[in-house]
């Protein structure tokens, strides 16, 4: 029987997969999610958008610095909330092509797109204290907030501890940690480009992505 959501274990094994049997780098990956993350964003922006996208020092931030180099690049005005030095390789590649895009670094005095590329599947909680305070604000503002791939805080039964995100766009495959989301979270599926075999080997079937690249669940 084929399962329909993947354990965060299951599914960093899966991505693992992608990578050492079909040489799909996580680079690539990252492009992928930081596109249809960058579309995401862009549906809910018009010219005059503030957008703030808070990184971490991981690939969940690597994503979001995609997002922001599209965005910067399609002409949005996008604000990067780095909440810890960026020291990590690809990340900071990717921050410094963001800048060079046209990004900002700092936290603007209003914000209507707050992004949380805070920290993904590999967060531990509780988190330190420079996320709680970026998080705080975050909620305390009227922005629209959006996740990428899992809310940063969130506990293992689902509860919006942390970052209380109005949109999660997920990627790959469904998370059980994202089935008991408040209904009113919207959540999508973006295709990072993984191969239909990858996720019969997990036992999972395979978003419709050859007909849409971002999917509402
Ligand atoms: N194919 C894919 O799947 C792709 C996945 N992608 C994305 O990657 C994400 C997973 O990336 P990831 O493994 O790099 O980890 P991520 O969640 O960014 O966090 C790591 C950082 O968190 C830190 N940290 C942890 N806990 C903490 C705490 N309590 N308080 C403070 N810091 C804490 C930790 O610190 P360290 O342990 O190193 O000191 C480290 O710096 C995934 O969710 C998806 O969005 C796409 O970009 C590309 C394709
Ligand atoms: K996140």
């Amino acid at each position: 029987m084929q399962v329909t959501s993947l354990s965060l274990e299951a599914f960093k094994e899966m991505d693992y997969w992608a990578v050492e049997k079909y040489n799909l780098s996580i680079e690539l990956m990252m492009e992928n999610a930081g596109l249809q993350l960058a579309r995401l964003i862009a549906k809910k922006a018009n010219e005059s958008s503030v957008i703030t996208i808070g990184v971490g020092n991981g690939n969940n931030g690597g994503g979001g610095l995609v997002a922001a180099r599209r965005l910067a690049a399609w002409g949005f005005n996008v604000n990067l909330d780095l909440v810890v030095p960026i020291t990590k390789d690809l990340p900071k590649a990717q921050l410094e092509r963001a800048l060079l895009f046209g990004a900002k670094e700092g936290i603007p005095e209003t914000t209507d797109i707050w992004v949380d590329a805070y920290l993904g599947f590999s967060q531990r909680l509780p988190l330190s204290d420079a996320f709680v305070k970026s998080i705080a604000l975050a909620n305390a503002s009227s922005a629209f907030r959006i996740s990428l791939d899992i809310p940063v805080g969130i506990s293992k039964d689902g509860e919006l501890l942390g970052f209380k995100a109005n949109q999660v766009m997920t990627l790959a495959a469904p998370k059980t940690i994202l089935e008991k989301l408040p209904n009113e979270v919207e959540v999508f599926m973006a295709d990072l480009g993984i191969p239909k075999s990858v996720y019969e080997h997990f036992n999972i079937k395979m978003p419709n992505f050859k007909e849409h690249q971002l999917i509402a669940l």
